[in-house]
C-alpha cells in the first residue's frame, strides 16, 4: 500500500438479494433493502432502497422496481452498480475528512459466485471510487461477524439463511472446507406462503403481503410455546375476483414452509456427511452457527437443532453478521489476508 493510503476509507459491503449493508467508520451507515425503482419510459432510477421498496407492488406502468441481485448474485448489472453508487453517495454526506477521495473495499459475495461474477464485483466497485477491492466469502464473514475464530485448526459450521441463498459452510483454518449454496431461502419461503393461500384459501396475495405473513406468523415447528395470534389477510378471491379478508394460523404457515425447510434439512446433512471425521467431532461439540435474516423464522433453530442432534446457536443480530464480520477483516487484513478470496 502507498503512502497516501491512510486517506483510503474503509468500507464493507454486503450486497444482498433482500438487503444491502454498509459500513462506514465502524458503523453501519447503509441498511437498505436492495430495490431499484426505474422510469421505463426514460430509465433513469427514481429511487433506491427503502423509497424505491414503498413502490413495490404498487408502480404504474411506467414505473418498474427490481432487485438488481438474485440468488446473492447481481443479476441486473447496470441497476446494481446504479443502486451502489446511490448508497456511497449517502455515505459520501458523512465524510469528515477533506482529503479522502477514495476507498478501501470489502465485499462479501456467495461461495458459488463464478470468477465472471467477482471480476464484476470488482470493476463495479472500482468504478465507484475503490481504490482497493477485497471478496470474502459470505459464511466465512458471518463466522467472524459471530465471533468465531476462524483462523483455528477447528472445524466450524455455519448456515446462512439470507433471502436468495442459504450458504451452508464448514470451515477450519480461515477457509471452507466443505459446502453448499442452495437456492432456497427467504423469498421461496415468501412463495411457498403464496402458493399456499392460492390453492388451500384461494386468495391471491403479492408478495409484500407474503413477507408480512412470515414475519408475523411464519413458523418452522407446529407447536411453538408461545404461539402468534392467527393473522387477518387481505388480498383478491380467486372465485370472484373481489378484494378479501381471510384468517391465518401459525400451523398452516408451518406447513406451507415443511418442503422448503425439509430442503435446507437434507443440503446441511449432505455437507455434514462430506466432512472428514476429525471436523465432525469438533461440530459435535461446537455445532451449528445459524445466521442471516432467514434464521429468524420462528422455530428454525429448533428443527435443526432436532434433525441434525447438533446444538444449534442463533445469533443475535442476524441480518448485520456478514457486514460486521468483513469489516472485521478489513480492519485487521494483516491477520485476516488468508480469508480472502483473492489477495489485492
Ligand atoms: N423475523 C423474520 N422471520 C423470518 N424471516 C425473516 C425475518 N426477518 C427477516 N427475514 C428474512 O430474511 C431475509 C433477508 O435476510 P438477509 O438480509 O440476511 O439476506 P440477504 O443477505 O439480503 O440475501 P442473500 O444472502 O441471499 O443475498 C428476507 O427473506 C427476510 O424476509
Amino acid at each position: 500500500m502507498g503512502f497516501f493510503d491512510f486517506l483510503n476509507e474503509k468500507i464493507a459491503i454486503d450486497l444482498g438479494t433482500s438487503n444491502t449493508l454498509i459500513t462506514y467508520k465502524g458503523k453501519i451507515a447503509i441498511n437498505h433493502p436492495s430495490i431499484v425503482a426505474i422510469n421505463r419510459l426514460t430509465g433513469k432510477i427514481i429511487g433506491v432502497g427503502k423509497e424505491a421498496g414503498m413502490m413495490k407492488g404498487k408502480i404504474n406502468k411506467n414505473i418498474q422496481t427490481l432487485h438488481p441481485f438474485k440468488n446473492g448474485v447481481i443479476s441486473n448489472f447496470d441497476a446494481g452498480e446504479k443502486m451502489l453508487k446511490a448508497f456511497i453517495k449517502q455515505l459520501s454526506t458523512l465524510k469528515s475528512s477533506f482529503f479522502t477521495s477514495s476507498y478501501n473495499m470489502i465485499i462479501s459475495i456467495p461461495c458459488g459466485s463464478t470468477e465472471v461474477e467477482m471480476r464484476a464485483v470488482k470493476e463495479s466497485a472500482k468504478r465507484l471510487n475503490a481504490k482497493n477491492v477485497f471478496l470474502i466469502h459470505e459464511p466465512i464473514a458471518a463466522a467472524i461477524g459471530g465471533g468465531i475464530n476462524v483462523l483455528e485448526p477447528k472445524g466450524n459450521m455455519v448456515v446462512d439463511i439470507g433471502g436468495g441463498t442459504t450458504e451452508i459452510a464448514v470451515i477450519s483454518i480461515g477457509s471452507i472446507i466443505s459446502g453448499q449454496s442452495v437456492k432456497i431461502a427467504g423469498n421461496v419461503f415468501n412463495e411457498d406462503i403464496m402458493q399456499y393461500v392460492r390453492e388451500h384459501r384461494n386468495l391471491h396475495i403479492g408478495e409484500s403481503m407474503a413477507e408480512k405473513v412470515k414475519l408475523q406468523i411464519g413458523s418452522a415447528v407446529s407447536d411453538l410455546k408461545k404461539p402468534p395470534p392467527d393473522m387477518k389477510i387481505e388480498g383478491r378471491d380467486l372465485l370472484t375476483g373481489k378484494p378479501k379478508q381471510i384468517s391465518l394460523s401459525y400451523k398452516e404457515i408451518e406447513r406451507s414452509l415443511d418442503k422448503s425447510i425439509s430442503q435446507i434439512e437434507n443440503a446441511i446433512m449432505e455437507t455434514l456427511s462430506e466432512i472428514p471425521p476429525e471436523i465432525s467431532a469438533d461440530i459435535y461439540n461446537s455445532g451449528i452457527y445459524l445466521t442471516g435474516g432467514g434464521s429468524m423464522l420462528r422455530g428454525l433453530d429448533q428443527r435443526l437443532s432436532w434433525s441434525t442432534e447438533l446444538p444449534v446457536h442463533l445469533g443475535d443480530q442476524p441480518l448485520k453478521t456478514v457486514v460486521k464480520g468483513s469489516e472485521i477483516v478489513l480492519k485487521n487484513l494483516d491477520r485476516y489476508t488468508g480469508v480472502l478470496v483473492r489477495k489485492k
